[in-house]
């Protein structure tokens, strides 16, 4: 098969969005194998050492693929201008520092912003180190190094492209190619300013590109040469139809299966990468021995545990690596390639657990329903806090301290958001609901309900303290992304914030350190679930907010203002001078501080009216409603 323009191979893979081959489809099914023969362990074996012996013929294990188009190793200069997704494609220069003096300019129009770096830290210094001592473990790992193993990730974006990048460098012997059908992302990907920020990226993805690693738009071409191919593809929550707001919309995984189906001429271990609903593998593998044509897959589930601040950190040593598969003898043979080929080379062995293919499926979900679970737990007891004068922090710490319960994920805040949370428990609760389990289903509910209280909560506290109107009132938003270290915005609780005041009419100045003004506005005017679709299928409405200004500066967005809201728990807002600040605001001036970031007390003397999330309310507030 010869390459295939991007779009076309979009077009063809999804029916819904385009006119796919369906007359291709029968046919493929017509010819297809009725009988799956065994996988063949044996076969991809052969198939392995056959590569193995070429890579050997080219005289090394830092193999360059033979077919690998030399446009794909130097760096593109420039990506689409106008791509700065939620979370999808997303312009290189987005998440990147401007000059200095640009800082203080206000950028303006799509794609302008550049927003700067934070400084090197701690995290990206000892990754750097981690980085210098893995030729010591490269040297462990050489016997690997016998095989080429090649994979292929489907989707390059906050998963694929950072786990992959850990693969390369912990698998000198593994080719990894990431695809992706979205030309900017993967062309900043090849560029010097990557499409995400995250530490201790650019040091690993330097370190492998052009090596061992590479980005390309030629999905089926990598695809079919592939022995292990992840997907790891939007699974946005399902806007319409059966299940709407709550079920996954498997769409971008259907059709990855379907090309996976249609390109490939050997066997493949096809991995989910992506978080998926369980039991998608069943209906992936019926997707993918329909179309077989006496090829022999075997599916994986391999779900991500990385949270965005510290990918690079939690891939590098993860707690735990998860594989589910068949409990067929094929099955257990794939398994223990995923887990030998390439996790056994940087993971201990009793962190790589195995299941079966449902338990993997449904532990990812459950993961993160437990976490989610904890914030809105103590985000519960935050709001009694405030009515009893207790302070969650010493409650959370005394609650922590007990080792049954742990120290972690206990810190009150204006709510959770990120793509995951929210998305992955609403999927839970439609299984549950599919699974005839209604009580289980609303104990789950009851999770995302008060991370909704707990962000409607907070803008009540600042309308009701400001007299009940912010009516032509500056607010600054001091934090747009949904936590600090990133640019991630999706599903960000600052939102849900910014869109409470507007509807209380307030002017809006926002602040955040790698969020640009583009991608503020386009979250503001993007409906519900909108942002989890790739870039260009993403619906927005065309007008900006005219009440809502973006500026490179705290000082800059709390000058003038009536209050000010912090939203993201950057290090920076803890040492920003609160005294030049306070000298620069209308009086009286508040502070909202929806992560607990700032000195209460420090405030107050300053001359603050200060309202901290579950902490002892300032006198000013306690005579305001909570509720207003
Ligand atoms: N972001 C996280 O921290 C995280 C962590 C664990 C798991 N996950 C899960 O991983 C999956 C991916 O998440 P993400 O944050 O990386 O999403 P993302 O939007 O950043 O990346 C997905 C990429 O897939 C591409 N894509 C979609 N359909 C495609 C197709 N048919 N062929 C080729 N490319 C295609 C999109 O263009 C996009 O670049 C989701 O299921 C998510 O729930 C995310
Ligand atoms: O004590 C806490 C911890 C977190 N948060 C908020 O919770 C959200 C999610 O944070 P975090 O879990 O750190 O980031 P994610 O990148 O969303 O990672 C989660 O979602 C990923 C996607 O599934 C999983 O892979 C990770 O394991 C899981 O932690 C953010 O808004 C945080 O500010 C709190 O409010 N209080």
């Amino acid at each position: 098969m010869g390459p295939f323009p991007v779009w076309a191979i979009w077009a063809r893979y999804i029916p819904s969005l385009g006119p796919i081959s369906r007359s291709k489809f029968s046919r493929s099914l017509a010819y297809s194998v009725p009988c799956l023969s065994l996988w063949a362990s044996s076969t991809l074996t052969h198939s392995l050492a056959a590569a193995a012996a070429a890579a050997a013929a080219a005289g090394g294990h830092r193999h360059h693929h033979p077919q690998q188009p030399p446009s794909l190793h130097p760096p593109v200069p420039t990506a689409d201008p106008s791509s700065n997704p939620h979370g999808q494609p997303r312009a290189a220069s987005e998440s990147r520092s401007p000059p200095r003096s640009a800082r203080h300019r206000r950028p303006s129009g799509p794609g302008s912003g550049c927003r700067r770096r934070p400084p090197p830290d701690l995290n990206a210094i000892s990754i750097l180190l981690t980085l210098m001592q893995s030729d010591d473990s490269d040297l462990k790992l050489r016997k690997f190094s016998q095989k080429m193993v090649k994979i292929c990730c489907i989707g390059a974006g906050y998963v694929g492209g950072p786990t992959m990048a850990v693969i390369a460098l912990k698998c000198p012997a593994i080719e990894v190619v990431v695809v992706d059908i979205s030309k900017p992302r993967i062309d900043a990907w090849n560029s010097d300013q990557l499409p995400i920020y995250e530490p201790g990226l650019d040091e690993v993805v330097k370190e492998c590109r052009g090596r061992n690693l590479f980005f390309s738009t030629d999905v089926e071409k990598h695809v079919a040469e592939a022995d292990i191919i992840f997907v790891s593809v939007n699974t946005p929550t399902k806007t319409r139809g059966l299940g709407a707001g709550k079920a996954a919309d498997l769409t971008y995984w259907e059709s990855a299966a379907r090309m996976i189906a249609d390109v490939s001429k050997s066997d493949k271990i096809v991995v989910e990468k992506s978080t998926v609903p369980v039991k998608t593998a069943e209906a992936i593998e019926k997707i993918l021995t329909h179309n077989s044509k006496g090829i022999n897959y075997q599916i994986l589930s391999n779900p991500e545990f990385l949270a965005e601040g510290t990918a690079i950190k939690d891939l590098f040593k993860p707690d735990r690596v998860l594989i589910g598969g068949r409990e067929t003898p094929e099955g257990k043979k794939a398994v223990q390639a995923l887990k030998e080929e390439v996790y056994a080379h940087w993971v201990p062995e009793d962190r790589i657990i195995t299941t079966n293919l449902w338990s993997a499926e449904l532990s990812k979900l459950a993961a993160n329903a437990f976490l989610a679970q904890r914030i809105s737990s103590v985000n519960a007891i935050s709001a009694l806090c405030e009515a009893t004068g207790a302070n969650v922090s010493e409650v959370a710490y005394a609650v922590g301290k007990d080792t049954r319960i742990g120290p972690k994920f206990l810190n009150a805040s204006v709510g959770f958001g990120g793509s995951c949370f929210q998305k992955d428990i609403l999927n839970l609760v439609y299984i549950c609901e599919c699974n005839g389990l209604p009580e289980v289903a609303n104990y789950w509910k009851q999770v995302i309900k008060i991370n909704d209280y707990q962000k409607s909560r907070f803008v009540n506290r600042v309308v009701s303290s400001m007299f009940n109107t912010v009516s032509g009132k500056k607010i600054a938003i001091l934090g747009f992304a949904f936590k600090k270290d990133t640019g991630d915005t999706r599903e960000t609780p600052a939102i849900d914030v910014c869109h409470g005041l507007l509807g209380d009419k307030a002017q809006i100045s926002i602040y955040d350190p790698q969020v640009t003004e583009d991608q503020i506005q386009r979250d503001l005017s993007m409906g519900k679930f909108d942002w989890d679709h790739p870039r260009h299928l993403q619906p927005t409405s065309p007008t900006a907010f005219k009440q809502v200004s973006v500026v490179w500066d705290a000082y800059e967005a709390t000058k003038g203002a009536h209050g000010l809201c912090i939203l993201t728990e950057w290090d920076e807002f803890k040492t920003l001078d609160y005294q030049r600040i306070f000298d620069n605001m209308q009086k009286p001036a508040f502070v909202f501080d929806g992560r607990n970031v700032v000195d209460p007390e420090k405030l107050r003397e300053i001359g603050f009216i200060v309202y901290s999330i579950g902490k002892p309310l300032d006198a000013w507030l306690k005579d305001m409603p909570a509720v207003a």
